[in-house]
């Protein structure tokens, strides 16, 4: 049965469309079948693998929206293991058009039943809010990955977040748990990151994955590629943390 993952945080830029795409990328290099789902309207998860919007036959849109089939709006990769359910600006309004539907926290859940079976792991990025999006890929998911940048006021906000999960939890999702806080951006060079290790640890203890993600230029140029790292660089940095980190994920079960 597969295990479904949101990786979410409402705070802007802190990896979580990184972690998305190379996580996805590198469970699927380890020979996991993974589904990869992408619920901000950005986009950038959609293409960050290299997916033209232009050439789309539906995103997630038409699932939460229109009822459309999950089956009809996957997508194959270049990556093999691995599919994607893209997002395109059509996924902007769905925030409000949600508001006025019926069961709107759990669609993604219903129309995830369908295909849960066929994937060893589903991913969902979420978008920088804590809307009806992320509600509905909370709702979705088993666990929960949160990105943490190693910056000044790293924890601002993570309070919000986790007074949501727990408001998920009582309501919508018993089963939601945090697989993990993964700490995003290192620059090794600075006091500051390592206070702000120091900080989360202290806050998340044993919930911090052991797999540090440095700050690394291959990982950022990566995207506009269309590749994840695995492929665009796999000697890089990046592409041996993030291998790293998918063990650490496939051992946490
Ligand atoms: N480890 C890293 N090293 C270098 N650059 C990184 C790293 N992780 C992320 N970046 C860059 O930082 C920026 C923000 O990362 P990303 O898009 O993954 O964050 P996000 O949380 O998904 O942002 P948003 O909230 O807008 O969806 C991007 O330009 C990305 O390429
Ligand atoms: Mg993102």
């Amino acid at each position: 049965m597969g295990r479904i993952i949101a990786i979410a945080n409402q705070k802007g830029g802190v990896g979580k469309t990184t972690t998305s795409v190379n996580l996805s990328a590198c469970l699927a290099y380890l020979g996991k079948k993974v589904l990869l789902i992408d619920t901000d309207p950005q986009g950038n998860t959609t293409s960050g693998l290299g997916v033209n919007k232009g050439e789309l036959h539906g995103c997630i849109y038409d699932v939460l929206i229109d009822d459309e089939k999950v089956e009809n709006v996957i997508q194959q990769t270049n990556v093999e293991n691995l599919a994607i359910i893209p997002a395109t600006i059509s996924l902007a309004g769905a925030e409000i058009e949600l508001v006025s539907t019926i069961s709107r926290e759990v669609r993604l859940k219903h129309a995830l039943q369908d295909v849960k079976e066929d994937y060893d792991y589903i991913i969902i990025d979420c978008p920088p809010s804590l809307g009806l999006l992320t509600i509905n890929a909370l709702t979705a998911s088993d666990a929960l990955i949160i990105p943490v940048q190693c910056e000044y006021y790293a924890l601002e906000g993570l309070s919000q977040l986790l007074s949501t999960v727990r408001l998920v939890q009582k309501h919508l999702n018993q089963q939601l748990y945090i697989d993990g806080v993964l700490l995003t951006m290192l620059d090794a060079r600075t006091n500051l990151g390592l206070q702000v290790i120091d900080e989360v640890k202290k806050y998340f203890q044993e919930k911090v994955y052991k797999t540090i993600i440095p700050r690394n230029v291959r990982l950022s140029e990566a995207p506009s590629h269309g590749q994840p790292i695995i492929t665009y660089d796999a000697k890089s940095r990046g592409a041996e943390v993030y291998l790293e980190m998918a063990r650490e994920v496939i051992k946490n079960g």
